[in-house]
């Protein structure tokens, strides 16, 4: 396989813009962060392995979607990187034998290992050649390997390529929480899960691309509120701050949430409503009901996180944070847990009435 290094075409991404270029196959797609010719000589790089379920219609039931998420991220934020992507359902076994397996965990409570085995298949027949031909025809032998896999990076160094590994931060709810435990207990994959299944630990968020950032008022989910569309939580709090639509509007133009916050703060001296102290924990509070009631992959989110504390760690707030050493409020955190608590509620009086 050779890239075809002059025909590659723009990929506007809600991550960032990433080139994807020609490769000659139907089966393996390979994207850059920036030119992949100047990715320098240890890039980060991740080999992906297709799974149509999570990445074409959503499925939460593993994490493949995620970590092709979570690999795009750290190439934008380092604004450099490469993936290969191969056409590798079932970890090599193709849609029709992983519908069998998946269709085995559903009907005999077997886990992902235990459904191959009964299949009598190979638990992962993958191998990557493609992604060493593409990282050899640009000269490159040493990389920062984006995955938790630790066969992949036995394959790249068979083939003469160095690596380091880079762990993915997986995103765990009750659909995938077995899946993911089973990957690390039964076939070798190293996600750094412990921490986050502690269920004694708090939970800390607070920057809207890390961890448990969904819980950030930064995170892109548009709540519909008051008859209009907000861009985040945050832009609707902010622009509570003013009784007059036409500041309200203002604010709910900003381009992202930073811009939204800035914008109230200089405004809202000379237009903010003199109340605000006395009512901002009550917007806060129909804020997080609307986003949570609106995007149910977030209320499970949040239903993931059991009865643990949830917990603004930051040194800039101490009302709404946690001051980060525990000191400040954290009111945030408090009024999640009681959205959680309701959504709780709701969900033990929904079954009731079935
Ligand atoms: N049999 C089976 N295969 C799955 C399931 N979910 C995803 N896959 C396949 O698993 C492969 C991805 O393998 P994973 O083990 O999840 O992850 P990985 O690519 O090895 O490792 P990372 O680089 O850490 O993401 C893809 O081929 C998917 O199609 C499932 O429930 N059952």
């Amino acid at each position: 396989m050779k890239l075809a290094l002059d025909n590659w075409c723009t990929l506007p991404t809600p991550i960032g813009d990433f080139r994807m270029y020609d490769t000659g196959l139907e089966e393996v797609s390979v994207i850059s962060m920036g030119d992949i010719q100047a990715v320098g000589s240890k890039p980060l790089f991740r080999v992906h392995s297709s799974c149509k379920a999570s990445e074409v219609f959503g499925a939460l039931d593993c994490d493949c979607a995620d970590q092709l998420r979570e690999a795009m991220k750290l190439m934008a934020i380092e604004g450099s990187g490469l993936i290969v992507y191969q056409h590798q359902e079932g970890r090599g076994h193709g849609l029709s034998l992983k519908i069998k397996a998946v269709k085995a965990m559903e009907h005999d409570g077997l886990d992902t290992a235990e459904a191959f085995e009964k299949l009598g298949l190979e638990q992962d027949k993958r191998s990557y050649p493609e992604a060493v031909a593409v990282l050899q025809q640009l000269g490159i032998n040493e990389v920062r390997l984006v995955s938790n896999n630790p066969r992949k990076a036995a394959f790249l160094n068979t083939h003469g390529i160095q690596t380091s590994g880079v762990n993915t931060h997986p995103n765990i709810r009750p659909e995938n929480a077995n899946y993911l435990q089973t990957k690390n207990a039964k076939l070798g994959h190293q996600l750094p899960l412990d921490d986050q299944l502690q269920s004694e630990s708090p939970i800390h968020f607070y920057h809207s691309d890390q961890p448990w950032g969904e819980f950030s008022n930064f995170s892109k989910h548009a709540v519909f509120l008051n008859g209009k569309i907000w861009p985040t939580v945050e832009h609707y709090y902010q622009a509570q701050k003013f009784s007059d639509p036409m500041h309200q509007e203002q604010i709910r133009c900003c381009l992202t949430p930073m811009k939204a916050k800035t914008a109230a703060y200089e405004l809202s001296d000379q237009y903010g409503r003199t109340d605000w102290v006395n009512v901002r924990e009550q917007i806060m509070l129909q804020a997080l009901e609307a986003k949570f009631e609106q995007h149910p992959d977030l209320a499970n989110k949040l239903m993931s996180s059991g009865d643990r504390q949830l917990v603004e760690f930051t040194e800039k707030d101490d009302f709404w944070g946690d001051s980060g050493d525990g000191s400040g409020q954290n009111r945030l955190g408090q009024l999640l847990m009681q959205v959680r608590a309701e959504i709780r509620q709701q969900s033990i009086h929904t079954k009731a009435l079935v």
